[in-house]
């Protein structure tokens, strides 16, 4: 017997809202190209995609969010159907996911995750043939690839064999792919993994131009400044539901006002001492920033969350300043909370590695 998905849990509002559009037809398959309807799939007994309602438009970019395993990939097969669904359904384009998968499919250009190109053919055979079995005539074939090899910044590698490109050249074989014959709905997993920087924002300016065209977009990334570039709309996906919805901006405004307060205590000569030491220092920053909610202690080091936007930087600082006077405070440092750690504070893996976390200390100094 399969199990059916469990209740809502503590989704945003925004989420909910989706849910109810979708639900009761606001959002339907006729005025979206893209709907989920309480999208379920597990895998045996693991549920691994929850529930999620969902509308893309076109000329709109959607952004798949979410720590590695949140579900995204798992919901990019399920739209592409490579993955039944097991609750729920979906729509391209007006085609079900669960009763027209073929139809649907000719909508759809897929970049997945790793590249499956053959490797002993050149990019400009790969594209040949997928322009072939897109119905475009072999004559329009070179014109097409030549435009999408100067988008993609391809024009040099077009002619060498997939196996002796770099993988940053094969994911752009792979994103073209996604793009032959404009089709309308557009979904691309991590398409830009593997490239350099200048590719990559090359990359985002030509998705901008496909989206801006009116195809309707959905990607994954782990790169926030992809996501802000890109995308209209996105959402955070925790354990396979969406845990809130809306613009990068949006995202940013609702859960990024505030900092993160990072305080390295000073080592003592026993463990007495330290504890007093970290004792003395946690009452100095709760009595003076009574917002502060800590996150996590690491040994000597205190990762507080400041959910404010009334105190100004320079406030901060000068407290600090006068902290590291009065209590055992090594140093510190202070970041704006961005749209990457709203994404891991939502996965509650914000503080897992502080070599991850984009500051680093220096006497006061912000440092991104
Ligand atoms: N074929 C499968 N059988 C069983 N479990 C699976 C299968 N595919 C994925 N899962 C599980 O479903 C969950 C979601 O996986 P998914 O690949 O969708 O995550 P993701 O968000 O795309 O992660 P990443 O960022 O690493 O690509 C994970 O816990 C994964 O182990």
């Amino acid at each position: 017997m399969r199990l059916r998905p469990t209740v809502e849990g503590t989704e945003d509002t925004d989420v909910l809202e989706e849910k109810n559009r979708v639900r009761s037809g606001i959002i339907r398959p006729s005025t979206h190209d893209i709907v989920l309807k309480d999208t379920t799939k597990y895998f045996k007994k693991f549920l691994a995609v929850n529930q999620l309602c969902l509308g893309v438009k076109k000329y709109e970019c959607f952004g798949l969010l979410g720590v590695n395993g949140a579900g995204k990939t798992t919901t990019f097969k399920m739209l592409i159907g490579d993955l039944k669904i097991s609750f729920g359904d979906g729509w391209i384009c007006r085609w079900s996911l669960k009763g027209n998968i073929e139809e649907a499919r000719t909508c759809i250009g897929y970049c997945p995750q790793s590249d499956c190109l053959l490797g002993n053919l050149t990019g400009k055979e790969i594209l040949i043939i997928q322009c072939l079995i897109r119905g475009i005539p072999i004559f329009h074939c070179n014109s097409i690839i030549i435009a999408l090899a100067k988008a993609l910044k391809l024009e040099n590698h077009l002619n060498n064999k997939i196996k002796h490109l770099s993988g940053g050249n094969k994911r752009k074989i792979q994103t073209a792919i996604a793009l032959i014959g404009k089709p309308p709905v557009i979904c691309l997993d991590e398409p830009s993994s593997g490239m350099d920087p200048s590719s990559k924002v090359f990359l985002w300016n030509t998705l901008c131009k496909v989206r801006d065209s009116g195809s309707c977009l959905v990607l994954t990334t782990h790169n926030m400044d992809e996501c802000e570039a890109i995308c209209t709309r996105a959402g955070i996906m925790v354990n396979g539901a969406f845990q809130c919805l809306g613009s990068p901006q949006y995202l940013k405004n609702k859960f990024a006002n505030g900092f993160m307060l990072m305080v390295k205590v000073k080592k003592a000569i026993n463990d007495q001492q330290a504890e007093s030491n970290i004792e003395e220092t946690k009452l100095f920053i709760e009595t003076n920033f009574p917002l502060a909610e800590l996150k996590e202690r690491h040994e000597n080091l205190l990762t507080y969350l400041v959910k404010s936007e009334q105190i100004e930087w320079a406030a901060i600082f000068g407290t600090m300043e006068k902290a590291k006077k009065i209590v055992a405070i090594e140093d510190y440092s202070l970041s704006q909370f961005d749209l990457e750690q709203v994404n891991r504070y939502l996965n509650n893996s914000l503080y897992i590695g502080c070599g991850e976390i984009r500051v680093r200390f220096a006497r006061g100094n912000l440092l991104r």
